[in-house]
């Protein structure tokens, strides 16, 4: 008899690059050693310049996946990505209410890094009353935090004051990302639902292959809490890997270039954990 592999979920749309979405996904998943499943909910034209096209996929489709994963497979943990418009939303909450897959992350995708909309205006509303309350975590980067909580980000307090508006939202824990932000280091910050915080801190590597960095820092969490990794240390680990793969980056397309998800975690990726800065 063989243990029962930790097995995962993701529930976000496909990059034809491979760069981003449910392909940096299951790299990422693979990488850290869990066994991947993607539900598809929207199917994407794009590479590293930009996204030229979208296509959603209907939502009972989008349910029958949602089902079929579950009627078989033991998901211990499973995360949301680009979910694109407000049936979507609707769709994924109401099918994800049904199961028990465990820590659920939601990486709230609004923008490409090209700038292209991968998640309609009028659906923000949806994220936040039927995805929110449901998340063990939710990883915004600077803009995604500054709509779901309706404040601007300029300093290091702005970040917690945010962090601290969207857990009234309703959300337990918050890791609000910094990659957005400009200077020599990056900082990330984590709000934990008992009240406590902590930043990670980083050296920016000074790059523009930076393409999938939000969906595999949310995929490496969902893995490490599937092999059981509490949250704090599920998130240090993640940060410590989605590092790496920047740093030990790879040549491929002629815009924000996809990561290496095969580099190897290294001490000196880890980064700085401090109370405060
Ligand atoms: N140039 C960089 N050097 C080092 N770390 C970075 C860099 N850019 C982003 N990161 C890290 O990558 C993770 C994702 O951050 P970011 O704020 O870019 O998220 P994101 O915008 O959702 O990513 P994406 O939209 O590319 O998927 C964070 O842990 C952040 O600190
Ligand atoms: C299908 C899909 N999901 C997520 C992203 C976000 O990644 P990025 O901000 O790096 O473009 C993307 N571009 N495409």
């Amino acid at each position: 008899m063989i243990n029962e592999t930790p097995q995962v979920l993701t529930i976000a749309g496909t990059d034809s690059s491979g760069g981003a979405g449910i392909s940096a996904d299951l790299k990422t998943f693979a990488a850290q050693g869990v066994y991947g499943a993607n539900v598809i909910v929207s199917v994407t034209a794009q590479n590293t310049i930009g996204v030229q096209q979208v296509q959603m996929i209907p939502a009972n489709m989008v349910t029958n996946q949602i089902e079929s994963v579950g009627t078989d497979l033991k998901i211990r943990a499973f995360k949301t990505g680009m979910l694109g418009d407000a049936v979507t939303v609707q769709t994924v909450a109401d099918a994800i209410k049904k199961q028990q897959f465990g820590d659920f992350i939601l990486d709230p995708v609004m923008i490409a890094k090209g700038g292209a909309r991968l998640l309609a205006e009028e659906a923000i509303d949806a994220v936040k009353k039927e995805l929110l309350p449901l998340a063990t975590l939710v990883t915004p980067n600077i803009p995604e935090a500054e709509v779901l909580s309706g404040r601007t980000i300029s300093t290091h307090e702005d970040v917690q004051k945010v962090a601290q508006t969207i857990q009234k939202l309703g959300a337990k824990n918050i890791l609000l990302k910094g990659g957005h932000a400009e200077g020599q280091a990056v900082y990330d910050y984590v709000l934990l639902e008992d009240g406590t915080h902590f930043w990670l801190k980083s050296m920016r590597v000074n790059t523009v292959r930076t393409h999938g960095t939000g969906d595999t820092i949310s995929a490496a969490i969902t893995a490490q809490l599937a092999l059981g990794k509490a949250l704090k240390t599920a998130i240090i680990l993640a940060k410590s890997y989605v590092d790496a793969t920047i740093r030990e980056g790879i040549s491929v397309g002629h815009g924000h270039g996809p990561l290496n998800h095969l580099a190897m975690v290294k001490p000196l990726n880890s980064p700085e954990v401090l109370d405060d800065i």
